[in-house]
């Protein structure tokens, strides 16, 4: 593609299906494009480019320099492979008959072949209304073909369809092809949990407010860097802490992620996290304020006569008339199980010792998700591990320079890290997880392939529930893609501009770069990283720390009784 028409592109910010037109319905199944992958071909107007994604366009499979490209092309195909690969070693042994492994091992060689081939998108056969809303999106989707609809759908389709071979075959319904990597990955992480779980002790007292804003920015920075603990960008391969590397680490032997903060101080880009915390800080204060406020009755009582002897009902208001919160509350959207999680449980604990919030909500994923993605099970999965931790390791702590010229260098005594802080945690999550304060929660809005900005649209009542929180955070690179809509926008664009509208609360994200969109760098830097590295963005080597304050006020809600049935009786709210 010649840069003129880049700039046609670029200028008129439309979708490249638009400019682009696939003349040959068929192209996709041409041998040029399933043996030698998809070359463009001579007579054949081809949609696929070799450019990197232009700017201001949504990222799709059709720029062969992108990510996307080379992730539908080599990355998601290598994922379904090893699937295949350890359902034919027996590895839904007990869970499935003989019959539904062998079913399920087509059902994913068919769906590999259509990836790899640019096949036209099938509709889901399950019968389900969740699978019937999945069909309709499809239908409506401008671009129904795995390398010319945007990368985060068909990746999204990819991952429901993997899904969709355990709902046919009745024995592997409950079956979970990623969950032996993310337990083994879980154990592999041992030794940096251990090693944070001693610090995040030392961090729930009630603290004075520089103490608490320090502990505060340490644990959003260990949660970040646990963003780097990602199964679906090694393609199901362990990773750890441990292989990352902690370069200037004093006891070389030690996985440790507080070392590791200071170690790769300079690998984020952009860090709002003393931001983060005055500002979550003072909404909370706020917000407590508002819900210290005696509530307004919202009742005439001469409509509902108390019958003489009775006390008068409490006020209850519907829950779409509210515009106060009721809870302090914090959200968490969930990305990776194992490591990650259990960082993101560590915050959410912090946030409820320092009474910042007194409820935390986590976002998972209804179904497998991205190889690594906290399902609910993973949730239990990872706090029952915590409080069944074992671990122990003895390591030797570097002498500390002589304190005066021509002395030996001090001795220190060896450290051991174990696993009782662990169990500790372990034990006080399971018990608020018992008691409301952990609320686990799974809309299907988090396994749809729509992006952030759509949230309002296609599922107005997630859009409102998140309108209550102090604020909501957003782990990961996936998250991060779709509040950005997906869209390769102007690096240096302000991160509120790139959220296009998708503005419920106060939106923190925190994400390692493991695709080819920013927004929010300094003039210059995008281009300075791309000299030194022109694959930075594929990594996972640099994070950012990005926030939006600004935020839609919670208005009367425009949908009272379709959901809240039980608490609103018709048009009078009790
Ligand atoms: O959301 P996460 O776990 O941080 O990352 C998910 C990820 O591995 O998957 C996508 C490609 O499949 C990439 O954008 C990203 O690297």
């Amino acid at each position: 593609m010649t840069s003129k028409s880049e700039d046609k592109i670029r200028k008129s910010g439309q979708s490249i299906e638009t400019l682009v037109k696939l003349k040959d319905e068929d192209w996709s199944t041409t041998p040029e494009f399933i043996y030698g992958g998809p070359f463009i071909t001579k007579g054949t107007t081809s949609p696929f480019m070799n450019t990197a994604t232009p700017i201001n366009l949504q990222l799709q499979g059709t720029f062969k320099k992108s990510f996307a490209y080379y992730s539908l092309k080599d990355r998601l195909p290598v994922i379904i492979t090893k699937i295949i690969d350890s359902l034919s070693r027996g590895g839904a042994k007990g869970k499935g008959s003989d019959e539904d492994v062998r079913n399920y091992i087509q059902y994913l060689t068919e769906l590999k072949s259509d990836l790899i081939t640019n096949k036209q998108y099938k509709l889901l056969t399950v019968d389900t209304p969740e699978a019937k809303r999945w069909n309709q999106w499809i239908e409506d989707s401008p671009n129904q073909y795995y390398f010319t609809n945007t990368w985060v759908f068909t990746e999204c389709y990819v991952y429901r369809r993997i899904r969709e071979g355990c709902e046919l075959n009745k024995g592997l319904i409950n079956f979970d092809p990623f969950e032996e990597q993310k337990a083994k990955s879980f154990s592999n992480s041992l030794e940096p949990m251990c090693v944070v779980a001693e610090k995040v002790i030392t961090m729930l007292d009630p603290s004075e407010k520089d103490k608490r804003k320090a502990d505060f920015i340490m644990l959003l920075k260990i949660c970040l860097w646990s963003n780097k603990c990602d199964l679906s960008l090694s393609m199901g391969e362990e990773v750890t802490l441990k292989n990352e590397g902690v370069p200037k680490s004093p006891s070389k032997d030690l996985v440790d992620p507080i070392q590791m903060i200071i170690d790769l101080k300079d690998k984020i880009l952009v860090d709002d996290s003393s931001k983060i915390v005055d500002q979550v800080v003072s909404r909370s204060e706020a917000i407590l304020k508002i819900m210290d406020e005696p509530a307004a009755p919202t009742e005439n009582p001469e409509d509902n006569p108390t019958p003489e002897g009775e006390e008068p009902p409490k006020p209850k208001s519907c829950p779409a008339k509210v515009t106060k919160p009721l809870n302090l509350m914090f959200d968490i959207v969930c990305d990776n199980a194992g490591y990650e999680l259990f960082s993101d449980l560590c915050l959410a604990h912090f946030l409820i010792s320092q009474k910042i919030a007194n409820k935390i909500r986590f976002h998972v994923k209804s179904i497998p998700w991205f190889v690594s993605d906290v399902t609910p099970k993973d949730f239990d999965f990872v706090i029952n591990s915590c409080v069944n931790g074992c671990f122990e390791k003895v390591v030797k702590v570097e002498p500390k320079p002589a304190a005066s010229e021509g002395q030996p260098p001090e001795e220190e005594a060896p450290r051991v890290i174990n696993a009782d802080a662990l169990k500790l945690l372990g034990q006080t999550w399971a018990n608020f997880v018992a008691d409301g304060t952990f609320v686990v929660l799974c809309d299907d809005f988090w396994t749809s392939p729509h992006t952030f900005k759509d949230m309002k649209k296609i599922q107005p009542y997630l859009y409102r529930d998140l309108q209550f929180a102090v604020a909501v955070l957003f782990k990961g690179d996936l998250n991060y893609r779709k509040l950005l809509g997906e869209r390769n926008c102007n690096p240096s664009l302000g991160f509120e501009p790139a959220l296009q509208g998708f503005l419920p609360a106060p939106v923190i994200a925190l994400r390692t770069v493991k695709a080819d969109l920013i927004c929010g760098l300094p003039k210059g830097k995008w281009e300075q990283l791309n000299k030194i590295d022109p694959k930075w963005m594929e990594k996972g080597d640099y994070g950012v720390i990005q926030f939006c304050g600004k935020c839609e006020p919670l208005k009367v809600f425009d949908r009272p009784c379709a959901l809240y049935g039980d608490t609103c009786r018709g048009i009078k709210c009790f």
